[in-house]
């Protein structure tokens, strides 16, 4: 019976505090109330930016790590959804909030997002393909649960700053590509996974929660 949930369940279950403090950071509530101050959702937004790349580098090694050509095409297809499409939709959106490309190049990365970004992409090189795949399900999977709680609460509304973020994570195309993480975390797993290896992989999974929650608290720190 156990074997049957999915994955995914089995490691919010076992990381159930940290997944809860990731998915209801007040960061995230306040951008569903519309009260999150700019400051500290501009300099997210510069952040995210600089995430995005070092996101790109850990499916270039998803890339370099699969173990057939359909997986390679797979971790081909997320690098260039990120390359591609992701950030030039960053791009714009932060265009929209009078922030320019040049000034998110010229910016730093802050020690959360170093912290975050390096530590995923060590899961993956000091790991397999399913570790690394667990140290991302957070961030993929994560924001979609967030977005569609948030927009089932009303978040996407005229006068909410916040809700093209929301409608973004949202909508079908972005539910469609977490589903399909979802998938591909129990198709890697296959079925036989030790218990030891399950509470490996819940300790990434944790620790990938936790590092989501400072990347939110990162953002309410700036905020005067
Ligand atoms: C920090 C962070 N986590 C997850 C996502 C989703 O891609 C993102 N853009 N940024």
């Amino acid at each position: 019976m156990t074997s049957r949930q999915p994955l995914f369940d089995r490691l919010v279950a076992l990381s159930a505090s940290d997944w809860d403090a990731y998915t209801h950071h007040p960061f995230v509530e306040a951008m569903g109330t519309g009260t999150l101050p700019q400051a500290a959702f501009r300099h997210y937004l510069v952040q995210d930016y600089l995430f995005l790349i070092q996101f790109a580098r850990a499916y270039a090694l998803a890339v370099y790590k699969a173990r057939s050509l359909e997986e390679m095409r797979s971790g081909l297809r997320g690098l260039s959804a990120i390359l591609d499409k992701e950030m030039d939709l960053h791009v714009d959106y932060c265009a929209g909030w009078g922030i320019s490309r040049a000034e998110m190049e010229a910016s730093e990365e802050d020690m959360p997002t170093v912290a975050y970004t390096r530590f995923v992409i060590d899961a993956g090189l000091a790991g397999d393909l399913l570790d690394l795949h667990v140290a991302l399900a957070p961030c993929v999977i994560g924001y979609a649960v967030i977005a569609r709680r948030l927009a089932e609460a009303g978040g996407v509304r005229d006068g909410n700053p916040y809700s093209l973020w929301i409608a973004e994570y949202a909508s079908a195309a972005y539910q469609d590509l977490a589903a399909s993480a979802v998938e591909s975390l129990d198709r890697l797993a296959g079925d036989d996974l030790s218990d030891g290896r399950l509470v490996r992989l819940a300790k990434l999974f944790g620790q990938a929660c936790r590092l989501e929650a400072a990347f939110w608290q990162m953002g309410l720190d700036k905020a005067p």
